[in-house]
This record gives structure tokens, sequence and C-alpha cells, in this order.
């Protein structure tokens, strides 16, 4: 790396906008959205799609909602050509539905292009050059003249086949490439021209679409081009503003908002950004901005994971596991604070179901993606008391109490601080059952019990199996539990106190169990035993056992 880059990567002169409108500006409505997987997407991949692949996403695209989808650059090889004529001759493209293709201003090139659409009922034929002066002067050597007539004559080309095929419904759209680093005033002129040339009008409308086609500057600059450029367009009517970021700063998405802010009312861009070299923009990505601000996008993502899957096998390139919305990890929390937010969020949710979505850390609700809310908590070394106590309550229905919450937490810490890995809920509920004394077969076990009530309290008489031997007991208390504490102390010479105790049912159905969470004081540790069984005074009395038998279990190891 140079210690100054000044001289190499000069900074390029930027638009100055003496005052700007855009910044005061909010999104109120979805752009019209145009997908260009199949053909911007499609020239960027190692292996282009095959025939079959581009008909799968194709339709993929149309049931996401897709009204304009840019299918081909025809004269690039007989897959796309064939492939346009395969939509066309058999009728694949719904109603609602425009197909666009793009060509270069070169005739022969044109020509082909056309031809891929006969008898289409409707089309958008994309037209480009590209203007600015690094292209102008290295690439194709022409001068501004020369540039614009260049334009100018494939505008005409396809303008004269469209009088002579009326048949069609026409649509052109014109791309100044490059026209973020374009002087802004030539991308004016040539627009300009090719308005001049094509006539727009209610039937043959005019797409003007403005490239960040390598980005080369801050989102705000691209924002301040398409306001200069908007605002200066000497005709509005029939003629569509759009744009089309790609992402090589990594803001593509940014560049897009930005511009729509500024005027653009048109996107193209790929699924999960897919395109050349960084890509384009990531069109899922800015769907789903516009949703959870509350704005419908018009594109339906409800099948997202589906959606990933399609997409990777037909580019053959893998989505990231964080990519916004779509990967794989993002709506899964790993570390404590995050966890225990969500968990509160959770809660609070379930108590206001109609209330709007606020989830701390998870700004869409999985489900809307048509995701569940299992990996929402996953637990490694850097997870806290939440995520543990998450995955039982999803998983097995337990709500355990805050203090065997924190207890059992500092359990699993040790776990994974051991193995340095994530602990699986199977894991975490072996790890659970061993803790608190629900491990099969228990060290002792409730066989049956009796209890009498007198002036003086309650008398607990119980047979506990240890090991295959029952053993009987008797004990006296204000209740069930402290009466059976007084038995099992008496029995065993030990000291356990009760400090706090919880149950709760395990589900709605009648013959569902119900678990105790018992909590006492042995001397000077503190510990903890849960019991579960399909009645909740058994499940209480089993917990005092397994306390019992953890105990015994620290003095007379087996
Ligand atoms: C930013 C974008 O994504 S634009 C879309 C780019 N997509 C693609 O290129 C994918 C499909 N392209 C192809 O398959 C091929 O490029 C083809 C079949 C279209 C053309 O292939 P070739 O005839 O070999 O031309 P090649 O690709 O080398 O193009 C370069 C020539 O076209 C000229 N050219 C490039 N773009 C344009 C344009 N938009 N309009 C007119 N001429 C152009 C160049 O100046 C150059 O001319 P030269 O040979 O006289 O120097
Ligand atoms: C042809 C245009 C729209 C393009 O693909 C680009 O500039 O990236």
């Amino acid at each position: 790396m140079l210690a100054d880059p000044s001289r190499k990567y000069p900074r390029a002169d930027v638009l100055s906008l003496a005052e700007r409108n855009w910044p005061a500006n909010t999104l109120s409505q979805a752009p019209r959205w145009c997908s260009t997987d199949l053909r911007d997407g499609n020239q960027a991949l190692v292996n282009p799609m095959n025939r079959e692949q581009k008909m799968r996403l194709f339709e993929r695209l149309v049931q996401c909602g897709f009204k304009e989808i840019e299918v081909a650059f025809p004269a690039a090889s007989n897959t796309d050509f064939t492939f346009v004529r395969e939509l066309i001759e058999q009728k694949h493209v719904p109603e609602d539905v425009w197909i666009q293709v793009i060509t270069q201003s070169r005739p022969d090139l044109i020509e082909r292009t056309l031809a891929a659409l006969q008898g289409a009922p409707r089309a958008i034929v994309h037209l480009y050059n590209a203007t600015a002066p690094l292209f102008r002067e290295l690439v194709f050597r022409q001068d501004k003249a020369a540039t614009i007539a260049l334009a100018v004559r494939g505008v005409t080309q396809i303008r004269d086949h469209c009088d002579t095929h009326s048949h069609t419904d026409w649509v052109l759209e014109y791309s100044p490439e490059t026209f973020c680093f374009t002087e802004p005033e030539f991308a004016l002129a040539i627009c300009t021209e090719v308005i001049e040339t094509w006539q727009p009008s209610d039937a043959r409308p005019l797409i003007l679409n403005l490239p960040a086609t390598v980005e080369v500057n801050t989102p705000n600059v691209y924002a301040d081009q398409i306001e200069w450029f908007v605002s200066r367009l000497p005709v509005t009517e029939h003629v569509t503003i759009s744009v089309h970021p790609h992402n090589d700063r990594g803001t593509g998405v940014a560049c897009a908002e930005l511009a729509m802010l500024a005027g653009a009312t048109r996107v193209e861009g790929c699924l999960f950004g897919n395109g050349e070299r960084t890509g384009n923009v990531d069109l899922v990505t800015l769907a789903l901005n516009l949703y959870t601000q509350g704005i419908s996008p018009g594109l339906d993502f409800s099948g997202l994971r589906e959606l990933v899957a399609l997409v990777e096998e037909c580019n053959g390139l893998p989505v990231h596991p964080r990519h916004p919305y779509a990967g794989e990890l993002v709506f899964t929390a790993f570390s404590g604070s995050h966890q225990d937010a969500i968990r509160k969020g959770f809660a609070e949710q379930a108590r206001h179901p109609d209330a709007p979505w606020r989830i701390p850390y998870l700004p869409l609700d999985p489900a809307d993606v048509g995701c569940d809310y299992q990996a929402v908590i996953r637990v490694n070394s850097q997870s806290g008391k939440s995520g543990a106590a998450w995955l039982l309550e999803q998983n097995h229905g337990l709500q355990l109490p805050r203090r065997l919450q924190q207890h059992f937490s500092r359990r699993v810490q040790e776990a994974t601080d051991i193995t340095g890995k994530e602990l699986p809920v199977a894991e975490i509920w072996a790890l659970f059952r061993q803790e608190y004394g629900l491990t099969e077969p228990a060290r002792l076990t409730l066989v049956d019990y009796a209890s009498e009530s007198g002036d003086n309290g309650l008398t607990l008489r119980a047979k506990i199996n240890t090991n295959g031997e029952h053993i009987s007991l008797q004990g006296h208390g204000n209740g069930l539990l402290s009466a059976m504490m007084d038995a099992i102390n008496h029995h065993y010479g030990l000291s356990l106190d009760i400090v706090d105790y919880h149950e709760h049912t395990l589900g709605q159905a009648s013959r569902s169990k119900a678990v105790a969470y018992l909590e006492c004081r042995h001397g000077e540790l503190s510990r903890h035993g849960v019991g579960i069984d399909t009645d909740s005074a058994r499940a209480g009395l089993q917990a005092v056992i397994n306390i019992t038998g953890a105990a015994l279990a620290d003095q007379f190891p087996r």
C-alpha cells in the first residue's frame, strides 16, 4: 500500500450542488423494480446459466412479483437468443410482465436483438453506450459528438424497427453507461438527444437509466448527480428515471436509496447483489429495507430461504451467512446481552400480539420471510443466561426461575469454555437433566407417598427407590415439601433448607406434565433440583429427591 495514494488515485472532481433537496426527502413508496439477474447477474458468472436455470429463475422472479425482467443479451450467445425466443413462443411471460433485452449500439447486434423479440406482445429494448471521458478516450476513441451520434444511431435503428412492428408494445431504455463518472452536462446532453430521437409518448415510453457502472464515489455524490440530472431534464413526460447501482465501494444499496430520494423512480439490480465484480445493487435488501420501514415493496420474499437456495444453484455462488435479511445467521444471536433483549422482546410481543414489531436486535420478523424462531438464539461461550433458558423454553416448555437460569448459565459457560464451540440444544438439554437430577435412571425416585394434616402441620410418609432398594421415610412440616425435606434430612443426616420453589405445567393439554423447580441451601452451598411428573405434587417431591441425590453424590460419589 502506498503511504500517499493521492497521486495514483487522484480524487475525482465531484458535482457540487449549491442546494440540494434530496436530504429532506423521505421514501414513501416502492420504486418500479427491474431484475437484471438473467443479464447483468448472468454475465458475471463463472459459468453462465443454462436455459433450464434461466427459466427456473425467470419463473421465480415472476412469482416474487417482478414486472420488468431483463432476460438476456440476445446478441451475446445462442443460449440467450433462444431463451428469449422460448419465452415468447411458449408464452411464458405473464400479461403484466415486461421482458427487457440489452444491446450495444452496433447495427448488427441491434438487429439480432430485435430479431429475438419477434412476436413479443411487449418488450423493453435496452440500448447502452459508455459516456465517461475514460471510455470515450480509451475504449471508443471518440469525441463527445461521435458518442452522441452512436447513441442516436442506435435509437434511430430501434425506432424504425418499432414503427414497422407495431403489434408489439415497445419501451426504449437508454443507459449512458458510466453515468456516475460522466460530466453531468454531457450525460444530460446525450439523453436529451435520445429523447428527441425517440419522441417518448404514452404508447412508446422511455426509460433513462443512469448507472453507477463502477461505484466511484460516496452515495451522496450519486444522489446529487441524480437530482441535478432530473431537475434539468427538458422533457419529463413519459420518461422514467431509473438507476442501476453497482457495489464497488460496498454502498450500492445506499446509492439506490439516496438516488430514490433524489428523484429516481425505478431501480435495476439483482437478487442478493449478484453482478459484475462486487455486484449489482441487492434488490432483496432494498425491498426489505422498505418493508421494515412499513412500506410495501410490491415484491414477495416470504419464501426467502428457498429463494436463496435457487439463486445459489443458478449462480453457482453462495449467499453469505451474514447477508442482510437472507443470510443463514442474520436472525441468530449468540451473545448474551442480545439474547436477553430478544427474549424480553418476544415475551412482550406475546403479551401484545397486535402491537408493532419491537424486538431488539431483530429489525425484521423472521416469520415474514418464511423463517421460524428456532435459530433466533444459539448458545456458545459468548452467551448468557437467557440463551439456554430460551432454548429450554422453546424446545422443552421450561420457564426457568431467574436464579436457576443464572446457575445453569454458569454450567453452560463451563461446558462451552471447554469445547470452545456452540452447545446445541440437545446437549443443553442433556446438561440440564444431568445437573438437576433428571437423568434416567435417577439416583433416587419417589415410589409413593401419603400425607395427613393435623393441627400441628402435615405428616408425610414416603417410599423412595434407591438403586432398586425401597426405603420408607417419614417427616413433618407445614406442607408436603417441607415435610419431605424434613424426612430426607432426618434419614440421610443432611441439612437441606428450602430457599425457593416454582412450578408450572409443561403444556396446555390436561394430561400434560408439571415441572417443579426447587432451590435449597446446603451449608454454604445453594443447590437446584427439578422434578417433572404428570402430578404437580409428585413433581415437587421428586425435585426434593433429585436435590438429595445430587447432595449425596457429592458426599458419596458413585
Ligand atoms: C456495463 C455492462 O454490463 S454492459 C453489458 C456488457 N455485457 C456483455 O458484454 C456481455 C455480452 N457481450 C458479448 O457477448 C460480446 O461482448 C458481444 C457478442 C456483445 C460483442 O462481442 P465482440 O463483437 O467480440 O465485441 P467486444 O465485446 O470485444 O466489444 C468491444 C467493441 O465493441 C465496442 N462497444 C462496446 N460497447 C459498445 C456499445 N455500447 N455500443 C457500441 N459499441 C460498443 C467497443 O468500442 C469495441 O469496439 P472495437 O472492437 O471497434 O474496438
Ligand atoms: C448497461 C448498463 C446499464 C450497465 O449494466 C452498467 O452500467 O452497469
